[in-house]
């Protein structure tokens, strides 16, 4: 299959440490012109350091990357795969120069996050532009970006899949009687969560896109179990508010009203990063040990088939301009909006 409005995919990330000696220039760069306090920069530090310096995150790329050159290939799409980050080597500049000198022109960027907020959209956005203008190449190469995915069934299958398995075992355990769902992301300021789409009321579109596929793997996949969207990772001076509640604060709670298991859902996440493997298996197990909860984590979309093969079905969905009723998503959000174009001269509002 031959997809002329691209050339290349740009698979767009965090970044993360991959030694001690990584872990605080990586913290600086994330916190830059940020308000996070000092105290939770050691806290965070702390996280890394118990993991050798080495977040997975980066690891998990490259197996992203490495399963979708497989699946381009397997479905004949001739398109190189880059892989680049926000706060760590290999940074956006070195790949977008790489695939310049490849001769790559028109990229198009898969970003490993998958609703609408500051750190999801924008904050990529503003990284396109500036390592374009510090490349030079702003008139050379473009810059498209996949549309939010929250909802397209290749980001939702792994977690219906997960839940079911959740409920099976907690059922077989016979702790079934009284489980709770717990849908975990990422606390952001509640200013952020309402900026990111003010027509959704006070959360924004960040909030409103959660609680919409939360109902919708709800009824997929644990139907009559009680359940709630809840945070977590918060940062942030503390005097600032940011969405609550604490994923830790809801399993206590759960304890009180006689609840004897929970699911915990990372349905923020894309991969089993930090934030997944700290905050969730570390600290969220144990307030459920603590409080005498049974809890099972399910897993994250990381490399599931499903999650890849969605993901290539995004970028023939964005190459091809598939009208918008063709537009796989399975919330009552529908497929959300594309973004317009960074780069090579002129940005180009895309049409819906
Ligand atoms: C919405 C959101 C996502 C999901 C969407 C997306 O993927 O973008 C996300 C992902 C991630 N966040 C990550 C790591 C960190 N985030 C931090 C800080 C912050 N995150 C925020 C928000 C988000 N973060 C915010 C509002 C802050 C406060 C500072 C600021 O206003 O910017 C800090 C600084 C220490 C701290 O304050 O916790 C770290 C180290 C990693 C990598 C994990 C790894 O290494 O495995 C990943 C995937
Ligand atoms: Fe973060």
């Amino acid at each position: 299959m031959s997809l002329n409005a691209y050339d290349g995919i740009l698979l767009s990330s965090f970044g993360g440490p991959e030694g001690q000696e990584d872990v605080i220039p990586f913290l600086k760069n994330v916190t830059r012109g940020t308000g996070v306090p000092e105290e939770r920069l050691e806290e965070v530090a702390h996280h890394y350091r118990a993991h050798n310096g080495v977040s997975p995150l980066n690891e998990q790329n490259r197996q992203l990357r490495a399963a979708l050159e497989a699946e381009l290939a397997a479905r004949g799409i001739d398109l190189p795969v880059y892989w680049a980050n926000r706060n760590w080597s290999p940074y956006f500049a070195e790949a977008v120069t790489e695939a310049h000198a490849h001769g790559h022109r028109r990229l198009l960027a898969l970003v490993t996050s998958a609703y609408t907020s500051y750190s999801g959209v924008d904050q990529y956005r503003e990284d396109f532009v500036r390592c374009l203008d510090e490349t030079g190449l702003s008139d050379e190469v473009s810059i498209d970006r996949i549309r939010e995915y929250f909802d397209h069934p290749g980001f939702v299958t792994p977690f219906v899949e997960g839940i079911r398995d959740a409920v099976a075992l907690l059922t077989d355990e016979g702790a079934a009687s009284r489980i709770h769902v717990l849908f975990s992301t990422h606390s952001i300021p509640d200013s952020a969560a309402l900026a990111s789409g003010p027509e959704f009321g006070p959360g924004g579109a960040y909030v409103a896109q959660h609680r919409a596929v939360a109902g919708y793997l709800s009824e997929e996949a644990a139907p009559g179990i009680p359940w709630s969207l809840v945070y977590q990772s918060r940062s942030g001076p503390p005097s600032q508010p940011w969405l609550e509640p604490d994923i830790n604060e809801a399993i206590a709670e759960l304890a009180e009203m006689e609840y004897t298991a929970v699911i915990i859902v990372p349905l923020g996440f894309v991969s089993d990063h930090m934030e997944v493997i700290w905050d969730l298996d570390t600290e969220a197990m144990a307030t459920a040990r603590e409080h005498g909860l049974a809890a099972v984590r399910v897993p994250t979309p990381g490399t599931h088939p499903a999650f890849v093969s969605g993901l290539v079905d995004l970028v023939i969905e964005r190459a091809t301009e598939a009208a918008w009723a063709d537009r796989a998503a399975v919330s009552a959000l529908g497929a959300w909006p594309d973004h317009d174009r960074v780069g090579a001269r002129t940005i180009q509002p895309q049409t819906a």
